[in-house]
């Protein structure tokens, strides 16, 4: 039986957004209409968040109000702060964030309503509690004590500080920074979509997250930054070119590689490269870089693809000192930004989602009794 030409929804629009757009064949990505490339290196991922979440970007009086709500909106009520430590112990880092949001909503002030400003304010907290919930987790896990948050401190240099326990130098922080920038929405991917879905039953945006979070923990999505670390990790240094070829061979897919909208160089992916090199560079050992490079040259040799946001991704989260698997819960700090004002413009002009299916299974079969089948 031939695919439905629209199987994986390819090509379908399900809803109209003014949040960020993307030109596959010119390979241009844009958050409310600024260009990515202008973006990333000169706004800090908190002016992004506003931008996504309010609408335009802030002026210094509105950022330094937006900070203040973040730092507030920090703590992880009751709920949530009495659970960490038992879910710490049992679930993978994804599988925690998913149960973690969950119970915060439970304690967030604003839970029983959907209202413009309580979502407003429910994306704030959302955006402020997610590094922290990653952090604790792992300190949690691992029986280590948190540094402090310096009060002046962005979202940024904050992580960076709790995650590896050290204070990251000035280019780390903008490094790091400019990662969120750069994963902070992305129009119709597969968790955004998730969390529309959820929304659109007029469901509230803890839940829509919750539904965004197993979304991203796919390899096939999210979830791929964490398997090119692993699949760099497996790999002969010498022996890249060769490995590659045998896992195609194979008909394995190469993580870290295609996209469903570009179909040229994903603009992000030019900012990662850069970013990796520079930090491979400075580490005194470019190995995971130089094999990213000849892997690179290899799937387009061999199969014509180009390296989607993850790819780089992978060697900047590790030279930044970021335990490989909390590649992709680092993903949903920055995610948070796009999934969280996605909720806010769904709810305000909302209408149900839900597409039609193909029937492909049997018709008219006679029904028997349990004891004659
Ligand atoms: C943040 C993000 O979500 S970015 C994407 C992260 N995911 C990955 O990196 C996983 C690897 N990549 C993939 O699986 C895909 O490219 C996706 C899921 C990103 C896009 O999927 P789709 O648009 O559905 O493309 P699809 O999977 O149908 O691939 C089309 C063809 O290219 C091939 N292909 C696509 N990606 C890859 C890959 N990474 N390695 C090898 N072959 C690939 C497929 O095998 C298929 O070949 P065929 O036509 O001979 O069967
Ligand atoms: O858009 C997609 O399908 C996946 C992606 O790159 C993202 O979510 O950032």
């Amino acid at each position: 039986m031939a695919d439905n030409p629209t199987k994986g929804l390819a090509d379908v629009v399900a809803a109209s957004t003014a949040l960020s757009d993307i030109d596959g064949k010119a390979g241009r990505l844009s958050y409310r209409g600024y260009d990515i490339h202008d973006l990333a290196g000169r706004t800090s991922f908190e002016e992004i968040a506003y931008l996504l979440q309010r609408g335009a970007l802030p002026n210094r009086a509105q950022l330094d109000a937006y900070t203040a709500e973040l730092a507030e909106g920090r703590s992880l009520g009751p709920l949530a702060e009495a659970c960490l430590g038992a879910i710490a112990e049992r679930q993978e880092p994804m599988e925690a964030l998913r149960s973690l949001v969950s119970l915060t909503g439970a304690d967030d002030p604003d839970k029983n309503s959907n209202a413009p400003e309580a979502n407003l304010r429910k994306a704030a907290r959302l955006t402020a509690q997610q590094p922290i919930l990653v952090a604790r987790y792992h300190a949690a896990r691992t029986g280590a004590t948190l540094p402090e948050i310096d009060p002046e401190a962005g979202i940024a240099e904050a992580f960076l500080h709790q995650i590896t326990g050290r204070r990251p130098s000035q280019r780390e922080i903008e490094i790091f920074d400019t990662c969120l920038v750069l994963h902070a929405d992305h129009t119709m991917n597969a968790s955004t979509f998730a969390a529309r879905v959820c929304a659109a039953t007029l469901s509230d945006m803890h839940s829509a997250i919750v539904a965004a979070l197993g979304t991203l923990k796919g390899p096939l999505h999210g979830g791929a930054n964490e398997q090119v670390m692993r699949t760099l990790e497996a790999m002969d240094p010498r022996g890249v070119a060769r490995a590659v070829r045998e896992k195609l061979a194979r008909g394995e897919k190469i993580m870290g590689f295609g996209h469903r909208v570009y179909k040229t160089e994903d603009p992000r992916a030019t900012h990662l490269r850069r970013m990796s090199q520079e930090l491979a560079e400075a580490s005194g050992d470019d190995t995971y870089f130089r094999m990213s490079r000849e892997m690179e040259e290899v799937v387009f040799a061999e199969k014509g693809l180009y390296p989607n946001v993850d790819f780089y991704a992978a060697t900047v989260y590790h030279y930044l000192g970021i335990p490989t698997d909390l590649f992709t819960p680092v993903f949903s700090i920055s995610r948070m930004a796009g999934w969280t004002a996605h909720v806010i413009e769904q709810h305000a002009d909302n209408r149900l989602i839900r597409p039609d299916s193909e029937y492909v299974g049997e018709r008219d079969k006679k029904w028997l009794p349990i004891d004659e089948r």
